[in-house]
């Protein structure tokens, strides 16, 4: 019978084969190369856009004054599509009620796309006032600085794809019609002093045909729907949230090129939100887990060098694609590293995985005391799997092993769920080249040096060590 100990087991497989690839990585590196690209990092200096269309009176401006005074502490501007109204000749204001006003046709989109990117390159804008009485832009133009978010709001700001492609997320207020009319109604007399059969002959000539054809076919394009508009107080907070985590995670990256935050979605933030939760059961919690550790490997793969390699398919043609890289490993911090070890084993097929235990004693005195690692580790690019980045010490105890092993630093990739500054700020700065992937940026640590919000004790929730009720049953024949 063949005698080799489970340590050598886990050493005779030489290859690795992926099952999951992530296109990002393609995308971004077209050949082996470790340095970010300028694309990479410059993408991280752009503010973050957010387009809010609606119908008119469906409380556009309302959401997005909201929005700016519960993200007071930052950098937002607001941009409105009405300021750039085509002006109306003298002709067309004789005959002002059959101007449409509500057609694409009626904006100088160009001017609009060309302050927009100018805001999105950093620089200052001055942007006309539009004066609904007189129907024309008036002399006084109004400066908008450069800023870390820009909204951009207006009936049909998702009608051209140009404008769209702009937004980093696309609002739609959704409001009746005839909540709308009412309240088009009350502004139009009260604010612009127009007469009501003026107001309702628009409304039935213009206003509602362009909503049916242009406004509303625009709402599949949006992120995010919002019923009620204004009133709709939990989508407002939602909203403010995620624009705090992205720009958290902007000001982070903006430093760090090789800091990598996978993109937020309502399904990331929603698994993120249950895993939080102290009253999740465990099995929820290693689920939900489960799931965004599988998007942190999968992204962290993508990282990795490839080549390019050519097949032939079953028609006969070539198809050129890449090969993966294979001489790779995982290394798993004990104990809530292990967690991450099955979804890499289901990404890369008999990879090897090395084992650290850094004993922590107290909060900031770290010791190593046990390590397994693959004998040719040196040769290899290296996963590190950790759930939690928190003060960055024992990451730095990790990550300083594998560099004493051989690894070179660029080719180690730390994977976790949760980063917080400190930790990042820490790791970062001690080994610049290797790269980290996470899927959120904490608030901070506490004054136990504990991540905030966090999670707990990863691995007392995920392998159940917290849970006092449970009971084993063994059941005898
Ligand atoms: N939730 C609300 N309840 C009552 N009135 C509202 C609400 N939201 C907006 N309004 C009013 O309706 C009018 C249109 O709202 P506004 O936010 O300017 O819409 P939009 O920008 O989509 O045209 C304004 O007079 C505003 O004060
Ligand atoms: N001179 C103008 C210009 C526009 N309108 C109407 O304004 C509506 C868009 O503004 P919102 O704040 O409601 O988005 C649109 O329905 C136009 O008909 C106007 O009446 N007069
Ligand atoms: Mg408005």
């Amino acid at each position: 019978m063949d005698t080799k100990s489970a340590v050598e087991l886990m050493e005779s497989s030489a290859e690795v084969h992926f099952s999951g690839f992530h296109m990002d990585g393609f995308e971004q590196r077209k050949a082996s190369i470790e340095q970010p690209t300028t694309s990479e990092t410059d993408m991280y200096k752009q503010p973050f856009v957010i387009g809010v269309a609606g119908g008119a009176a469906s409380g556009k401006t309302t959401v997005c004054d909201m929005i700016i005074q519960q993200l007071h502490d930052q950098r937002v501007v607001l941009v409105n599509q009405d300021s750039f109204y085509n002006n109306l000749t003298e002709e067309e204001l004789t005959r002002v009620q059959d101007y449409n006003f509500d057609h694409p046709d009626a904006f100088d989109t160009e001017q609009l796309l060309r302050v927009m990117d100018k805001l999105k390159h950093g620089e200052a804008v001055d942007i006309p006032k539009y004066d609904f009485k007189s129907y024309k832009s008036d002399d006084m133009l109004r400066r908008v600085n450069p800023s870390d978010v820009i909204i951009l709001e207006g009936i049909l700001v998702f009608h051209d794809p140009r404008v769209r492609e702009l937004m980093n997320m696309k609002i739609f207020v959704d409001t009746d019609a005839d909540v709308r009319l009412a309240r088009r109604i009350r502004r139009d007399t009260t604010e612009k002093g127009r007469d009501i059969g003026a107001v309702l002959d628009q409304y039935s000539k213009f206003v509602k045909p362009a909503f049916d054809d242009f406004i509303l076919p625009t709402k599949k394009y949006a992120d995010i729907i919002i019923p009620r508009g204004g009133d709709n107080h939990v989508a407002i907070d939602l909203i403010v949230q995620h624009i705090r985590t992205k720009l958290g995670q902007h000001d982070l990256c903006k430093i760090y090129p090789n800091l990598y935050v996978i993109q937020s979605t309502f399904q990331i933030r929603g698994m993120h939100t249950l895993i939080r939760d102290a009253k999740t059961t465990k099995h929820d919690f290693v689920f939900y887990s489960d799931r965004l550790i599988r998007l942190v490997v999968e992204h962290g793969l993508g990282h990795l060098p490839f080549t390019e390699k050519q097949v032939i398919t079953p028609t006969g043609s070539v198809y050129t694609g890449v090969d993966f890289c294979k001489r790779l490993c995982g290394v798993s911090v004990i104990r809530s590293g292990e967690s991450m070890e099955n979804a890499l084993r289901a990404c890369c097929k008999g990879i090897k995985i090395g084992k650290i235990l850094i004993h922590r004693e107290g909060d900031n005195g770290q010791q190593l005391i046990y390590e397994k690692l693959p004998n040719d580790i040196s040769d290899r690019h290296v996963l590190l799997l950790d759930p939690i980045l928190g003060t960055g010490n024992s990451a730095v105890q990790a990550i300083s092993l594998l560099i004493k092993k051989g690894v070179p630093e660029s080719n180690i990739i730390f994977l976790n769920l949760i980063s917080a500054p400190k930790g990042v700020h820490v790791v970062c700065k001690s080994f610049p080249r290797i790269k980290i992937v996470t899927s959120e940026i904490e608030i901070g640590l506490n004054e136990d040096f504990r991540v905030i919000p966090g999670m707990g004790e990863f691995g007392d929730r995920y392998f159940g060590t917290d849970d006092d009720d449970e009971q084993v049953v063994v059941s005898s024949q």
